[in-house]
């Protein structure tokens, strides 16, 4: 094995994203608790459980949108909850992309849609309006959006091209680690099934690293290698999804899966 070589394998061996012990409260109510995982370059991590279960408390504090009150987040080697703001912000620009389940959330509604993808290029220091347009453009297309809706602004797009649009803005900069909650939430049966093979493409491809937070099973069974299922903030059950999907080990698991069966 080449040095290279050698050096690629130790670092695909090392977690990209390692949590221990992550805590957060609301006064007296209990956000998350005591949530522990590694995250592998590459993978991609389902967060399932019942609404009020902790998946957004977690998703945020992941994303460093909240500052939990215990537990260590390591990125790359790099503890995140130490980090000054300005560096915690970089890496949101650069590294890291963060999807919204309401694209209003994640795009300019009032620039173009060229522009929603091309501004994320110049915050990360692309200057050559010709190459930026054209990146924006090659985005465009790799989302399904048609080239003649380059100028038009989010508003006038459907639900579903606004979420292609946030995820291209989202990933025009080539992060390694994805933050995505509710992707497919709000959106008609069909368009949440067209999404979702985009994403898994788009996944595929990159080689990306997701974090995705949702309460559609179907969404995690088509795209997460693991899962982790929560209950009144605390992790009840994890592990591979489809060990985890067809052989509940849990209780309140099994109930998630039957109740999703019986429908
Ligand atoms: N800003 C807040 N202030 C007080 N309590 C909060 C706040 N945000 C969340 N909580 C509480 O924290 C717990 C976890 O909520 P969280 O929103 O993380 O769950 P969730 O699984 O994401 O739910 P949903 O699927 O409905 O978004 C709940 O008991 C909730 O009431």
């Amino acid at each position: 094995m080449g040095v290279v070589e050698a050096d690629m394998r130790a670092a695909l061996d090392q977690p990209l994203l390692s949590v221990t012990g992550l805590t957060k409260r609301y006064g007296a109510r209990i956000g998350c608790s005591d949530v522990s995982f590694d995250l592998f370059p590459g993978e991609v991590m389902g967060i399932v459980g019942e609404s009020g279960s902790g998946k957004s408390t977690l998703l945020s504090c992941l994303a460093g949108h909240l500052v939990p009150d215990e537990g260590q987040v390591t990125y790359s080697g790099r503890d995140v909850l130490a980090m000054a703001e300005t560096e915690r912000r970089r890496l949101s620009r650069t590294e890291w992309a963060y999807v919204h389940q309401n694209p209003r959330d994640g795009l300019r509604m009032g620039v173009s849609a060229g522009g929603n993808v091309g501004e994320r290029l110049m915050a990360v220091g692309a200057r050559h309006y010709g190459e930026i347009r054209g990146a924006a453009a090659d985005w465009l297309g790799r989302v399904e959006i048609a080239a003649d809706r380059i100028d038009d602004r989010p508003s006038a797009f459907s639900g579903g091209m606004q979420q292609r649009l946030q995820i291209a803005r989202n990933l025009v900069t080539g992060p390694r680690l994805v933050f995505m909650d509710e992707p497919t939430g709000g959106l008609d049966v069909s368009v949440q099934a067209r999404l979702l093979d985009l994403l898994r493409g788009l996944v595929r491809d990159m080689g990306l690293s997701v974090i995705i937070v949702t309460h559609d099973l179907a969404v995690v069974r088509l795209l997460a290698d693991r899962l982790m299922v929560m209950k009144g903030g605390r992790v009840v059950e994890q592990g591979l999804t489809d060990q985890v999907l067809d052989d509940p080990q849990d209780a309140y698991t099994q109930l998630l899966v039957s109740s999703v069966l019986q429908v």
